[in-house]
């Protein structure tokens, strides 16, 4: 039994937390996202148009002795933010920190959307979801987590992403270092692939908590936290200036003074988002009006607690307890 842990960095405004992996033999290392949101594992590679790669360090089956191609087998995946990829299979082995998996399904791209060939310093995704959402036809493939968890010390995985600061994925254990206080749990509805949890309520600043249950999933692969447009509604109402503006795309306010603290319930706990991280990024040079790192989560269906939300905690990514462990940062 094992246990491992790799480091992560967060890129400008912690817009996404990126992490290295190695590919192949001899080792290719790239620098991919880890997705909790999704359950692909798919990477830049020599299969791409030139035109596609602006930066990114690919993947070369062909200069790797352990690849073999995962014959007609292919793969293609839309976001909810509208970008995507697609492409064909290998199998490889892939090394995260000291966890190595020897046949992990490698997904080669063939073609990207813009928003990846815009992003030079993201050369893929590692998801992180369960495997029952995996793309790859005609048979999905595991995650990489799924393919090692029964070797870990225990079947379980932790992020500890900061604010503007190195933070970790650490694989089978929890550290007790990285926490204080006690975790708290709650269960994970994995019937649609993602981390699904129901928070029981909310509040805003120092008011008392809202009984407004909100269902959602933790995703590190999305920025934002995206919550029930009443929820927003009600939190932005209490910031003097606060105002939707549609060529941001959402709500923007002034930068200072800082916002109030935005609070969910997780079962017998809450988890604070401090004011100073609801205030995303400045709209402009001027820096007088600010982003909201809270926006509506409309026509998705479900909430989305991304990093604006998981970066305030150490939290427990339990597939063998299947519940979600929400810890105060040490
Ligand atoms: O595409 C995503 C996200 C995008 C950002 C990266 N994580 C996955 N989904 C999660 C929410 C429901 C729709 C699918």
């Amino acid at each position: 039994r094992q246990t491992g842990t790799v480091e992560t960095d967060a890129e400008k405004h912690d817009v996404e937390y990126l992490t290295p992996i190695s590919i192949g033999t001899p080792p290719q290392n790239l620098i991919v996202d880890f997705d909790t949101g999704s359950s692909d594992l798919w990477v830049f590679s020599t299969e791409m148009a030139a035109k596609d790669i602006k930066g990114q360090a690919v993947y070369d089956p062909n200069n790797s002795s352990t690849s073999e191609k995962l014959q007609g087998s292919t793969w293609q995946i839309t976001y909810g933010d509208g970008s995507s990829s697609s492409g064909d299979v290998y199998l490889d082995t892939v090394t995260i920190g000291n966890l190595t998996v020897p046949n992990q399904a490698v997904e080669a791209a063939t073609k990207v959307s813009d928003e990846f060939t815009d992003d030079a310093n993201n050369d893929g995704l590692l998801g992180l979801g369960f495997s029952s959402i995996n793309t790859v036809q005609p048979t999905p493939q595991n995650t990489f987590f799924d393919n090692i968890k029964n070797n870990l010390d225990a079947p379980l995985f932790t992020a500890d992403l900061k604010h503007g600061a190195p933070g970790s994925y650490n694989f089978g254990y929890i550290d007790p270092a990285a926490y204080v206080g006690n975790i708290s749990w709650t269960p994970v509805d994995s019937s649609q692939g993602f981390w699904s949890f129901t928070s029981p309520g909310y509040a805003v600043g120092t008011e008392a908590m809202r009984n407004h249950s909100i269902s959602g999933i933790a995703d590190t692969g999305t920025t934002l936290l995206l919550l029930p447009k009443s929820v927003v509604k009600a939190y932005y109402e209490e910031i003097q200036g606060a105002q939707y503006d549609s060529n941001q795309g959402g709500y923007v306010f002034p930068c200072s003074p800082t916002p109030p603290d935005f609070v969910f319930g997780v079962s017998d706990g809450i988890v604070t988002v401090p004011g100073d991280m609801v205030s995303y990024a400045p709209v402009d040079s001027a820096n007088q009006d600010c982003f909201g790192g809270i926006q509506s989560d409309t026509g998705i269906g479900f909430s989305i607690f991304g990093d604006v939300a998981l970066k305030t905690s150490f939290v427990v990514f339990d597939a063998g307890g299947l519940q979600l462990g929400w810890g105060a940062k040490n």
